[in-house]
């Protein structure tokens, strides 16, 4: 498969039907119109994902199998040029749970937060204590 097919993203978009369905993946087209009945996620996915022009996010966010990554192959009928990888699939995909698990990070720190906010002042009033006694009654002593 060495000399693929340069396709444009306007002719990809010319397929988008039941009878006619291109699938844009990774910058390769595959089409996908005799698959549509015998894929396992049903042929709505696959039309859906057709439509919204590259379904690239779509296909890596189900977590397909390899042997479903292997089979793509006998759909393969092109490649876009100048091709830009949309965001999942940069590999910066990992850094998105990172992410949502900083916000749940957020809740104990916010918590513990909450807790210096209180400790810190009470702390400051026992030092100010402390320091007001030991002016006013020891460092007076000392000095008899
Ligand atoms: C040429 C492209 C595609 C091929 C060859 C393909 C193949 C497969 C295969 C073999 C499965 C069964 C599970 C597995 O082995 O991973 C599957 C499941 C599935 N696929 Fe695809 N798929 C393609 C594109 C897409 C796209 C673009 C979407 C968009 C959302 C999609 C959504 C799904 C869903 C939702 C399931 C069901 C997962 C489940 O029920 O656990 N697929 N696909």
């Amino acid at each position: 498969m060495g000399d693929l097919k340069k396709l444009s993203a306007s002719e990809i978009s010319l397929h988008t039907s039941k009878d006619d369905c291109w699938l844009l993946i990774n910058g390769k087209v595959y089409d996908v119109t005799k698959f549509l009945e015998d894929h396992p996620g049903g042929e709505e996915v696959l039309l859906h994902a057709s439509a919204s022009g590259d379904a690239t996010d779509a296909f890596e966010n189900v977590g397909h199998s390899t042997s479903a990554t292997s089979m793509m192959e006998s759909y393969l009928i092109g490649s876009v040029e100048g091709y830009v990888a949309p965001y999942a699939a940069t590999g910066e995909a990992s850094s998105r749970p990172s992410s949502s698990a900083q916000g749940n990070k957020g809740k104990p720190a916010s918590s513990s937060a909450s807790f210096i906010d209180y400790l810190l002042p009470v702390l400051v009033l026992i030092f100010a204590f402390v320091a007001w006694y030991y002016l006013t009654f020891i460092s007076k002593d000392e000095k008899k």
